[in-house]
């Protein structure tokens, strides 16, 4: 028998296949929600590549589904140029603003932001809302104009700006991503692993991805509009540490060797932010969100992930 659902509860997830967007679509799905996933692969409910769709194209799948929320998670970075990362955020989200102006009924926008919008803060300061906006790098740069489309467009939207996440599926091209896939690929072989990072001094706020979900769900439902809200745990975690539990986690053995980079592009958009850590007090207040996950469960939970993978 087909479940019911409230009518008010039908939401859109655009990029609802890549590694946020799939637990975010999960979240909604376990809070009682309708909800469809846009991506550009096969394995979504809507294939439609965003960043070549024209506006009515994606208000037709939201007409279709009669959506009262839309979230925008979609947009490829890693190993982007500033140039594709500007086209992978902020042209599609002026499409999606554009989408839901053309809507019958326009859905209320959670744009997923990032942490990097804002300038690195000095260590021991929490990243509070007002903290001042200073990207230093493309990809902030380009996350933060896409968040500036969506203020400035006075739509009934909340910009979530999100700190670190890991849990199943994180990307190999992430940190912990590119640890995990080395620790599976020594299980594979039967060797120990050597791990080639670039010096990992810095100590970051780490979400489960599966509470970042439930903060996006949680953000649909909230009465907040035009605004931003950060979105992390409220505790920095040096990322060697990170790593070494990963590596319990496998059980496999493995070598770190830390080298300095050619350049912070060649490591990852964040390279740049040593010490970051979110004040949670405007999510909490204005969500009534708080993460509750331990980030060794979402280790443990991505090492198993890939396991299965393995089997599957
Ligand atoms: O070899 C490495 C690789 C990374 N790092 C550091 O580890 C942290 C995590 O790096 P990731 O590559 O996993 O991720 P980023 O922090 O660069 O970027 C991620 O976090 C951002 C917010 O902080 C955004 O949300 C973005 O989508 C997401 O990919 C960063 O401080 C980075 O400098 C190292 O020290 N050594």
């Amino acid at each position: 028998m087909r479940a019911h659902h409230d009518p008010e509860k039908r939401v859109v997830v655009l990029g609802g296949t890549g590694f946020v967007g799939r637990h975010v679509h999960a979240a909604f799905t376990a809070a009682g929600w309708e909800a469809l996933t846009v991506g550009r692969t096969a394995a979504a409910d809507v294939a439609l590549d965003l960043t070549a769709a024209p506006p009515r194209a994606l208000a037709a799948a939201l007409d279709r589904h009669r959506a009262t929320a839309v979230v925008n998670a979609a947009g490829d970075y890693w190993g982007l140029s500033e140039e594709r990362m500007r086209h992978s955020f902020v042209t599609v989200t002026e499409r999606v603003l554009a989408a839901a102006d053309l809507a019958v009924r326009r859905p209320r926008l959670v744009q997923l932001g990032t942490v990097l919008e804002y300038g690195p803060l000095p260590e021991g300061t929490p990243l509070t809302e007002d903290a001042p906006i200073d990207p230093v790098g493309g990809y902030g740069r380009t996350k933060y104009a896409a968040t500036r489309a969506v203020l400035d467009a006075d739509a009934d939207a909340v910009v979530l700006r999100v700190t670190n996440s890991v849990g199943p599926g994180a990307h190999p091209s992430s940190l912990l991503g590119k640890v995990g896939h080395a620790l599976l690929d020594a299980v594979r072989r039967g060797r120990p692993a050597t791990l080639e990072l670039a010096p990992l001094r810095a100590v970051r706020d780490y979400l489960d991805v599966r509470d970042l979900a439930e903060a996006v769900v949680a953000a649909a439902g909230a009465d907040a509009s035009g605004r931003v809200v950060n979105i992390g745990t409220g505790r920095a975690v040096p990322i060697r540490r990170l790593v070494g539990d990963l590596i319990e986690v496998s059980g496999v053995r493995a070598e770190i060797v830390e080298r300095e980079p050619a350049s912070t592009t060649q490591v990852s958009p964040g390279a740049i932010a040593e010490w970051l850590q979110v004040d949670p007090a405007t999510a909490r207040r204005v969500l009534g969100w708080t993460a509750r996950r331990t980030l060794r469960d979402a280790l443990d939970d991505f090492w198993k992930d890939l396991l299965d993978g393995t089997r599957r």
